[in-house]
């Protein structure tokens, strides 16, 4: 104020720019809120993916997903491919992209879901908990098949099916995965609640494979080779 007072700023220009500070911080406090509820452990960029390391992913067709199109569309993402291959990477730029719109979104491993939902039978909040992967606009579940699930217990199938069956087109989620979708049942534990899961998530899903090798391969060869030359 004394500034404008200096440079005989109008009244209305300067209450102008004080307002327009104001819903700029606060779309940022919002964003930054968005962020934090959920719970993406990471904010990965896309500016920061290597395309031309990685040729077997179609630049333009993420820069496409980029656009949140899918999420608006309740369109699923899946994302397949050995590890380090970059799924990860990709679907949590997406979804921080999706934070940083509108969106309500979530992030969650496979194993630290069907963990907090088992947890909500043996304390009868099954309800409470499922909601928490029910309601966001755009639900990312990370790692499907990545490691052993801590209960082998075929109730995993069927609480996975209750995620994708309640979601299914009324909200969009994103699934990586390092496993083909042959070895689900074993990894659920139920082949034949698994035929269903899956029959949902391919419907009118976007499926990206990624065929190519391990960045984290390629980044310790680097440094290998750094170090030998040193
Ligand atoms: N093409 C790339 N450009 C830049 N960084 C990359 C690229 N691919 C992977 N990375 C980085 O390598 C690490 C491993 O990638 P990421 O976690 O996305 O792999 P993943 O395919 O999900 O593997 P996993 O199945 O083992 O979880 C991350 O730190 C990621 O940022």
């Amino acid at each position: 104020m004394a500034r404008a007072a200096q440079s005989a700023t109008p009244p209305t220009e300067l209450l102008e720019r004080l307002l327009a500070a104001e819903a700029d911080a606060l779309t940022q406090r919002r964003i930054e809120r968005r962020i934090n509820e959920s719970r993406l452990p990471e904010r990965k960029l896309l500016t920061d993916f290597d395309f031309d390391f990685q040729k077997g992913i179609d630049k333009a067709q993420i820069m496409e997903l980029a656009k949140l199109n899918f999420i608006h569309r309740k369109q699923g993402v899946i994302i397949a491919g050995n590890s380090g291959t970059g799924k990860s990477h990709i679907a949590k730029a997406l979804l921080l992209l999706g934070c940083r719109e509108t969106y309500r979104c979530r992030y969650t491993t496979a194993s630290d879901m069907l963990r907090d939902l088992f947890s909500g039978l043996a304390d009868d909040t099954l309800a409470l908990k499922l909601k928490r992967y029910l309601t966001p606009d755009l639900l990312l579940i990370d790692e499907v098949g990545f490691d052993r699930l801590e209960q082998q217990d075929p109730r995993n199938a069927c609480l996975f099916h209750k995620v994708i069956d309640g979601r299914y087109c009324k909200k969009s989620t994103m699934i990586t995965s390092n496993i083909d979708f042959k070895e689900l049942g074993d990894y659920l534990g139920d082949p034949v609640i698994t035929t269903a899961i899956v029959d949902r998530m391919v419907h009118h899903a976007i499926i990206l494979s990624i065929e190519g090798p391990s960045w984290r391969l390629h980044q310790s060869q680097q440094l290998n080779n750094r170090t030998t030359r040193d």
